[in-house]
């Protein structure tokens, strides 16, 4: 069995510990210098440690610290070109880690819906391997890019969710406005969200055409996608994919240059 290390068991690092966890059929060494987030994945994972060259000793090594953190965390991993480096920090290149090991380096933009195999990844064609695309499948879907497309993936499937979870809290506390209890109004909600998510992904019809599927004529959705369609609901949305995207380029500036 191929064994796995992360490296940061933070937000997105335990997301991925836990997606492992749940796929069944992976061995996973867990690394922080922090005890207390050791201890919220330690039901997850075989192994915990804070000593880095422990878990340099894994086929795969994921390196989920922040991006200010990457140089130094490399500088401390001593890795073989057998095994892979899964680079997830927003904004730092390829180049720079390749800069910084031996190992195969695959730069992936991850999201924290790994937690639940629900993962949308973005991840670099060059590189990738079988390896790679196994565990990816094991917490989600991928689409291979350019790493030149990588902020703007950044934005959309790695801050995604995030845009997502306002949103699905503004149609929350829409129902809660209209009367619904709080936990109602979030469940069906979320689940709205999911479902729509779920027949995107697996209908042959276009949005456009979902959404007329909606509207039944003189009826209820058609009144209330006037008003969408009539904002500025759109362009929010593009505005604030575009600041994340900007955001990613400027580490992206900072995390070339070395
Ligand atoms: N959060 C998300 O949804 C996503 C994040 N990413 C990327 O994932 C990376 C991690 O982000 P996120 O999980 O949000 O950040 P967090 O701060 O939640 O997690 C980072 C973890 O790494 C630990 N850490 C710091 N230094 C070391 C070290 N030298 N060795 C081992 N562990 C260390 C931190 O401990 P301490 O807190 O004590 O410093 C912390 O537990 C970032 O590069 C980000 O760009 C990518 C996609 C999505
Ligand atoms: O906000 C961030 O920088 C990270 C990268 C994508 C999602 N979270």
């Amino acid at each position: 069995m191929v064994q796995t290390s992360v490296i940061g068991c933070g937000n997105m690092g335990s997301a991925l510990i836990k997606g492992l966890w749940r796929a069944g059929n992976h061995t996973v060494v867990a690394c922080d210098l922090d005890p207390d987030a050791l201890e919220s994945v330690a039901d997850y994972v075989d192994r915990t440690t804070s000593d880095v060259s422990e878990a340099a000793e894994s086929d795969v090594v994921i390196v989920a610290v922040k991006p200010d953190i990457v140089g130094a965390v490399l500088d401390d991993l001593d890795l073989t070109p057998e095994q892979t480096l899964l680079s997830i920090a927003a904004g730092v290149s390829t180049d720079y880690v390749d800069a910084r090991t031996d190992a195969n380096v695959v730069r992936i933009m991850p999201n924290l819906a790994a937690e639940t195999r629900d993962m949308a990844a973005a991840v670099t064609a060059e590189g990738v391997t079988d390896e790679v695309r196994t565990l990816l499948d094991d917490v989600g879907e991928f689409a291979e890019i350019d790493e030149r497309q990588m902020d703007i993936a950044t934005a959309v499937n790695g801050s995604g969710p995030a845009f997502v979870f306002y949103l699905i809290q503004a149609m929350a506390e829409a129902g809660v406005e209209g009367g619904l209890d709080e936990a109602h109004a979030e469940t069906l909600a979320a689940q709205t969200f999911k479902g729509a998510a779920e027949t995107v992904l697996r209908s042959d019809r276009d949005i456009e055409d979902l959404i007329d599927a909606v509207c039944s004529p003189n009826g209820t959705t058609i009144e209330g996608m006037d008003v969408l369609w009539d904002s500025d609901a759109k362009a929010n949305v593009a505005e604030a994919v575009a600041a994340a995207e900007e955001r990613s380029a400027e580490l992206a500036a900072e995390f070339n240059d070395e």
